[in-house]
């Protein structure tokens, strides 16, 4: 599942008739971490929603990998998501959360419980595959989405603030797993985090947001080194060089 480049070339959407229109352009290298940031409002989710289909732009293009997908329903979308809470049915167990991952038949093969088992020792949760949701910590849930997300085996792998309710010792060590998971698939990761130690721990590049467009995109070490840009420097405020 080696990652693909993501483009949004002049992505146009609004939310209703009377809503201003957000306009994305830009690009999602392949096989790196990208981190998007902004304020509140900005557009984050919004971005993320058009890449993986739950919502339609009203003209421009969704590339992956050079494949124009802007008309694809999400299931055929080379991309998984997780998100910050609900990633798991509460009334199946972990193993059978991370086996919809492969089909949504809950009857399993023993190839395919081999998968699971494997993904659920990749995130550190061998053995966990009978236990309930919950009867897990929030990091331990967002540790089986990702699990789904890995036997998944699509290319793109976009998180929208998955680790924003976890403490921030078990946060680093989620984006550990994350940085160590896309070292060894070679998956695209899209990253949308408010925190700058987020992106500065794990993403090489960096797509900035603000009111509904892309404000400035650069790697991570430009762009985030106090230096390089007003508006970006602006949303970090006292956190503008890093601690
Ligand atoms: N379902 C919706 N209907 C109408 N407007 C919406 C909807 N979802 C988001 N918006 C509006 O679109 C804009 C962008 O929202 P979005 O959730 O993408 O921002 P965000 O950058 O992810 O914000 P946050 O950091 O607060 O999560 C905001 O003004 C928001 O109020």
């Amino acid at each position: 599942m080696k990652g693909l480049p993501v483009t949004c070339d002049g992505v146009v959407f609004r939310y209703g008739p009377d809503a201003a229109p957000m306009r994305f352009d830009c690009t999602f290298a392949p096989r790196t971490i990208t981190a998007v940031m902004g304020p509140s409002g900005s557009g984050k989710s919004t971005l993320l929603s058009l890449i993986a289909g739950f919502e339609r732009a009203e003209s421009g293009h969704i590339l992956i990998g050079g494949d124009d997908i802007t008309g694809k329903a999400p299931g055929n979308r080379p991309v998984s998501c997780v998100f910050q809470d609900n990633n798991l049915f509460a009334h199946l167990d972990a193993g059978t959360n991370v086996a919809l991952g492969i089909s949504p038949a809950l009857k399993r093969s023993a190839e395919d419980e081999a998968r699971v088992a494997q993904a659920l020792e990749a995130v550190d949760l061998a053995g966990y595959g009978a236990r309930m949701p919950g009867s897990m910590s929030g990091g331990e849930r967002q540790r089986v989405a990702i699990a789904r997300a890995l036997v998944r085996e699509r290319p793109v792998l976009l998180l929208d603030e998955a680790f924003g309710s976890l403490g921030p010792a078990l946060r680093e060590s989620m984006l550990d797993l994350v940085a160590d998971l896309q070292r060894r698939t070679a998956m695209t990761v899209v990253m949308v985090s408010h925190d700058p130690a987020d992106a500065r721990r794990i993403a090489t590049d960096l797509v900035f947001l603000k009111d509904g467009t892309v404000g400035a995109q650069g790697p991570v070490s430009e762009l985030l080194n106090g230096h390089a840009n007003a508006e970006v420097n602006a949303y970090l405020g006292s956190q503008r060089l890093p601690s």
